[in-house]
């Protein structure tokens, strides 16, 4: 392994204007130049970032090493520590899947998780430049300045590219099925649990989109006992994990602004309405267990509109569990991030999902909310959120990000599934707040080192 530097050519301006045009000059180069992509990667990479990169040996391996030795191309402190884990892990990932071919051929058909991962943050790439081309044809000076401004720190234009995407796609995402409800393809009560079920395993598939730490991982959270509060909050800004946990933050805001009647929002409508057929089903299904008129009257107005504070509850501390983790787990190392949005997401959705559906006897505990919880919806609660969890661990650790693998970590993830089912089965409050609170803690003691 060495270190490449050369000076900058006139084409690397391109890359600089429109990265895109710089993701697809890297496409060409790597399909003309095939026994030289990564070095050709390696220095578009220097030009537009402003770093240190490798030569990886002939079989295109990075030694183990490699992040140490990128330590010595940086330019400032700053740019070094920023840039160290990036470049040692597109190298990584360049073995497999740079080589030879164009990354998006075939990649579908790949089984190689590597693959997914770099086509992935390809697309990361090409949205960072896709998003700001608007920008530079509006001719505005102060767009263009802002946003050399912003390339200065490329990985940050990056992360917020993947963050803008995010968040369109979960006003899309919430469009969609509350179109199909209102239009009735589908019932309100459906639409809400499928919404909370898929909305952050979505979310999360997303993650490769965001730029490598800029921050080493673990560095974020740790800054709360070692930094001062601004330098703390400068580098939460600027890491990937601080910039993701942007998206459901700000769909918190939308929800808590909208709750308490601040703000007109038709996704708090639309969440407000499907809680209201929801509490409707509950009651007409305990009517039939003898439950009071009175309740299914007072209950059949609110259908029509919905009660809006329902927003300050399930999906607020739903979006809020999700900032939290996101911003202390972020994608890895430790598993208990994902663990913990998997179990509120999938468990705790599809118990209900299900439970509902499926008549099961039911749990001799005292009822909370009108609501009463079976063995068939923990049962559920148990094989879905076990499963899904496992299937989120292999992909993550396949992609580099959790370091501990499937094999290892399978009976750890089934003691955790149980323990949030009962959580979700006893624990008075919100089970947004309490399933992913409690899986936070357990798994952090089930997985010490991760
Ligand atoms: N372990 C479980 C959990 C839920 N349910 C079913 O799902 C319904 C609603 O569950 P609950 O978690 O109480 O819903 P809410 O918290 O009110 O809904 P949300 O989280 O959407 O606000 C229950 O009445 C029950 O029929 C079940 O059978 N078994
Ligand atoms: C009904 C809900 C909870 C009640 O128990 C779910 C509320 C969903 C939120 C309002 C939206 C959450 C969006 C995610 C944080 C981001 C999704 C992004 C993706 C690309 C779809």
């Amino acid at each position: 392994m060495r270190l490449v530097h050369r000076r900058a050519r006139p084409g690397d301006s391109v890359c600089f204007v429109w990265p895109a045009l710089g993701t697809l000059r890297r496409y060409l180069d790597v399909a003309q130049h095939p026994t030289n992509a990564t070095q050709t990667i390696a220095v578009w990479r220097r030009r537009c970032w402003g770093s240190c990169c490798f030569q990886p040996d002939n079989r295109g391996q990075v030694p183990r090493n490699a992040q140490r030795h990128c330590t010595r191309g940086g330019q400032d402190n700053e740019t070094r520590s920023r840039f160290t884990g990036w470049h040692a892990h597109e190298l990584e990932v360049k073995g497999s899947v740079w080589q030879r071919r164009l990354p998006s051929v075939g990649v579908f058909a790949s089984r190689d998780a590597s693959r997914w991962r770099q086509y992935l943050e390809t697309l990361g790439a090409a949205l960072v430049g896709t998003l700001s081309a608007p920008c530079y044809a509006s001719g505005s000076t102060v767009a263009r300045e802002s946003l050399q401004v912003v390339h200065g720190n490329a990985l940050v234009t990056r992360d917020l590219a993947a963050a803008v995407f995010a968040l369109i796609g979960s006003y899309a995402w919430l469009k969609i099925w509350d179109w199909l409800a209102t239009n009735g393809y589908i019932e309100s009560t459906l639409s809400r649990k499928i919404v909370h079920i898929t909305s952050v395993p979505l979310f999360m598939l997303s993650w490769p989109l965001f730029a490598e730490n800029h921050v080493a991982a673990g560095a974020v959270p740790a800054g709360v006992s070692l930094q001062s509060w601004s330098t703390f909050l400068s580098m939460a800004a600027r890491s990937s994990q601080g910039i993701a946990a942007m998206v459901p933050a700000i769909l918190s805001v939308r929800l808590l602004l909208a709750g308490l009647g601040l703000s007109q929002d038709t996704l708090v409508n639309a969440l407000a309405r499907q809680k209201a057929a929801m509490q409707k089903w509950i009651r007409e299904h305990a009517d039939e267990d003898g439950a009071s008129e009175q309740s299914m009257t007072a209950n059949a107005s609110m259908v029509v509109q919905g009660d809006r504070s329902e927003a300050l509850k399930g999906p607020l501390y739903y979006c809020l569990a999700t900032t939290v983790c996101t911003f202390l787990f972020w994608r890895g190392p430790s598993p208990v991030g994902i663990l913990a949005l998997i179990q509120m997401c999938v468990g705790d959705g599809m118990a209900d999902l299900i439970g509902r559906r499926w008549r099961t006897p039911k749990w001799p505990l005292p009822r909370g909310g009108g609501s009463q919880k079976t063995i068939g919806g923990t049962t559920v609660f148990i094989v879905s959120a076990f499963l899904v969890s496992c299937l989120y661990i292999a992909i993550f650790h396949a992609w580099g990000y959790v370091d501990i693998g499937i094999a290892a970590a399978a009976a750890r993830i089934a003691m955790l599934t149980v323990c949030c089912a009962v959580v979700e089965l006893v624990a008075p409050g919100d089970d947004n707040i309490t399933v992913p609170l409690s899986a936070c803690l357990i798994g952090s003691l089930l997985f010490p080192g991760n």
